[in-house]
């Protein structure tokens, strides 16, 4: 018997939490991670994760190693991206500090350090309708999703704000779901590459 095909799932390796989540996907079934830096990488790939870290920092990098439009045709192939905090950041279409340059996969506008700078860091519990109840998050100087476009469905909310999202093949969450024992948000995204 043949055993299934793995997926190959990249993380943006340029600022930020790029560890964490390559532990993660090493964790699950099926799954060959790897580090993306050069965009002759993404062909490779059948899902791409953006980190957090520091959108201002990544967003320049994403420049300066030739990955912005790569990173955009990417996503119009229809390939799996999923951005985590500041990769919600980049993933977004507008904000309210035009320091990062956003690369606009979602129709989204983005609150940056929306739930306030490092003291505002929490844990949480979250129930995301398509995934699970009761899956722990963890926001490090978090944004959240002030407005979307009607081809965003929603996912999560914490006090009325959006924290995740998705529209088609692209995924964004305003927390770090690396930083937990519980993978079933990983699960998701890579099943939807
Ligand atoms: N933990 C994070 O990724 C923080 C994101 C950071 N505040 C930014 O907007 O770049």
């Amino acid at each position: 018997m043949t055993s299934k095909v793995s997926k190959t799932i990249g993380v943006l390796n340029l600022q930020g939490a790029v560890s964490e989540h390559l532990n993660m996907l090493a964790s699950l079934d099926g799954v060959t991670p790897i580090t993306v830096k050069q965009p002759e990488q993404l062909s490779q790939l059948d899902g791409l994760i953006i980190p957090g870290g520091e959108s201002t920092a990544i967003s320049r990098l994403i420049r300066q190693n030739g990955l912005f439009e790569p990173i955009q045709t990417f996503a119009k192939q229809g390939k799996g991206i999923f951005g985590t905090c500041a990769g919600l950041v980049l993933c977004g279409s507008a904000t309210q500090h035009n320091e990062v340059e956003q690369l606009g996969l979602m129709d989204i506008t983005v609150e940056r350090n929306g739930f306030g700078r490092q003291i505002a860091s929490f844990e949480t519990m979250l129930d995301i309708a398509p995934i699970g109840k009761q899956i722990p998050a963890v926001f490090i100087r978090a944004p959240y999703i002030a407005k979307t476009a009607k081809q965003v469905t929603q996912l999560a909310f914490v006090d009325n704000h959006c924290v995740m999202a998705e529209q088609n093949n692209i995924l964004v969450c305003s927390f770090h779901p690396e930083l937990t024992a519980d993978n079933r948000i990983m699960r998701y995204f890579v099943e939807k590459c």
